[in-house]
């Protein structure tokens, strides 16, 4: 069972809400010129980890108190209800075990009295195989060509992570040509079989119900386009394979099980890619390297998992997201990756973070009247400076930014990498310090501007600082080190979950558009005018149906 507290009812959320109004007060730079401890003090590493989060606004007060928020919510016996498989995913009456996916250790996890670690390596053997014929070009097409290309179709948990991890991992990449289908918009799948050869590719359909609309409908698509190749029905076997958790859907699609890659209802969508979902990344990268992915997540779960919380980098996310989210009342948080292949970091913990704490019911169904989780934004550093961090710099909210960093490049070209390390650094420090009245006037002074002048413009070009960031430091991107990465995100996620009482791992919200769309396809398919929506949607669908 989960603990069940109201965090704002706790001794801890009070002295917070006093200390708030001290610590609002100070700013950053007044806080480092008070302790010129607090890198040490503000810092933890995991392997080759490095997460800073002493350009925060906190001092030694605010974690403890926020230790103590997280011990009052019960923490660690919400990490231990997680790890030993217990129901916590009440909505749905499922454990919720992604860390089983990944447990190199190989330690028992049951589920119902079952061991689910001879399943998770007899899949995991499977994909080995599998991967390991497509790669060598043992494995051959109907017409005795071996595969050239893959095409994952899925969306949501089922494309994200693979993307996100493929494109993160590119440089371990291996000759097979990779894409993804997602989008029900019929564009999508005609421009990616555009210039791929039905008899060299290999269509892997990922769905963990079998039943998303999407994903059926790119799929079927997929189908016909490989049987209008002059492929006959047996030769489906030798292109499509399925990774779901229903076994009979996938036969009714007309794919043989045989082909199938099988997961677990306890794995979540957004947190699947561990799984048979991960077999384009196995495909992509090999499986040595998926399985050092996995044996990096491992680590970090060992991490979350026995470490105090004073020193656990989840916990010390968690909490200083709650910080900014609960007293500081920012709405948003923005994961901003200087790393060029990480570029889909930030829309994959979208999902991830959106979808797991995106909820207004607590745990007893009522609704709550605190913020809960934050609005996750962010593109790649340094294309993000020359977009929207004008806002961040200067604008009027508060958004508290996670900054990601490898120290060594996979491409190191000339000064690039320095140059973009120069830009990293040089952020955190700007947002933090800002530019005072007196400097601008003085550079302005010194570029020979009248008194006049400098009096107009000075005040656009101030900074006033004090915005908060973590700096996440890597010394490499690597499939170990990447897995490490991840498991932190989803385990921060986690910990908030835990301390706004609300359940992470259901996904209710998506439900009611995907049953109005599912009324609305049939009205679509005739040219009568639509009354029965309100006159919006029914003007709308009208003026569709005119103009088709
Ligand atoms: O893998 P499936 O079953 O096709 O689901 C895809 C996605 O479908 C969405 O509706 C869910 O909100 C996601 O959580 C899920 O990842």
């Amino acid at each position: 069972m989960l603990p069940n507290i109201d965090f704002t009812t706790t001794q801890s959320y009070k002295y917070l809400a006093d200390h708030y109004i001290d610590i609002v007060s100070k700013s950053l730079k007044e806080l480092f010129e008070i302790d010129n401890q607090r890198f040490t003090k503000f810092s933890l590493q995991f392997e080759e980890i490095l997460l800073d989060y002493s350009k925060n606004r906190i001092d030694e007060q605010t974690v403890a108190l926020l230790i103590q928020l997280a011990k009052e919510c019960s923490v660690n016996k919400a990490i231990e209800a997680m790890f030993s498989g217990e129901k916590i995913n009440a909505t749905e009456g499922r454990p919720v075990l992604h860390i089983a996916l990944r447990n190199r250790s190989n330690t028992p996890i049951y589920v119902d009295g079952k061991d689910v670690m001879p399943d998770v390596n007899r899949v995991l053997e499977q994909m080995k195989t599998f991967s390991e014929e497509i790669i060598s070009g043992s494995w051959k097409g109907y017409t005795g060509k071996a595969i050239t290309d893959v095409v994952n179709i899925g969306i949501g948990g089922s494309d994200l992570g693979p993307v996100m991890v493929t494109e993160a991992l590119k440089a371990y990449k291996n000759h097979l040509n990779m894409h993804f289908v997602s989008n029900v918009d019929g564009t999508h799948i005609v421009e990616t079989l555009k210039g791929l050869n039905p008899e060299t590719t290999l269509f892997l359909i990922a769905s963990k119900t079998f039943t998303t609309q999407e994903t059926m409908g790119n799929g079927h698509s997929a189908r016909d386009w490989f049987l209008a190749s002059g492929a006959k029905e047996s030769d489906v076997a030798k292109h499509f394979a399925a990774l779901s958790t229903n076994s009979e859907g996938v036969s009714k699609f007309g794919i043989d099980t045989k082909n199938m890659f099988e997961f677990w209802d306890w794995v979540g969508g957004r947190y699947s890619l561990w799984s048979a979902i991960g077999l384009s990344i196995v495909l992509s990268i090999g499986y040595e390297n998926f399985t050092e992915l996995l044996a990096g997540a491992h680590a970090m779960d060992n991490h979350f998992k026995s470490t105090e919380l004073e020193q656990n980098l989840p916990v010390a996310l968690a909490l200083v997201g709650i910080w900014y989210n609960n007293f500081f009342e920012s709405e948003t948080n923005a994961i901003l990756p200087y790393d060029q292949y990480m570029h889909r970091f930030a829309a994959y913990f979208q999902q991830g973070d959106m979808e797991s704490n995106g909820k207004h019911v607590d745990r007893n169904g009522k609704p709550v009247d605190y913020s809960t989780g934050p609005i996750i934004w962010g593109e790649p550093g340094t294309n993000g400076q020359h977009a929207f961090y004008q806002l961040i710099h200067q604008g009027t909210k508060l958004i508290p930014c996670d900054f990601i960093a490898p120290a060594i490049s996979h491409n190191p070209l000339g000064e690039h990498h320095q140059m973009l390390l120069s830009n990293f650094f040089a952020q955190t420090e700007a947002l933090m310090n800002g530019k005072t009245h007196e400097v601008v006037v003085d550079e302005l002074k010194k570029a020979g501007k009248t008194d006049a002048e400098i009096e107009k413009i000075a005040p656009f070009k101030e900074f006033e600082g004090n915005r908060p960031t973590n700096s996440i430091l890597l010394k490499e991107i690597t499939p170990r080190s990447l897995g490490s990465l991840i498991a932190m995100y989803e385990h921060k996620i986690f910990v908030q979950g835990i301390i706004w009482n609300i359940y992470s791992f259901d996904q209710w919200g998506v439900e009611l558009g995907k049953q109005l769309a599912g009324k609305i396809l049939p009205e679509l398919r005739t040219d009568d005018e639509i009354t029965s929506h309100d006159s919006s949607t029914n003007g709308l669908i009208n003026q569709y149906k005119a103009w088709r």
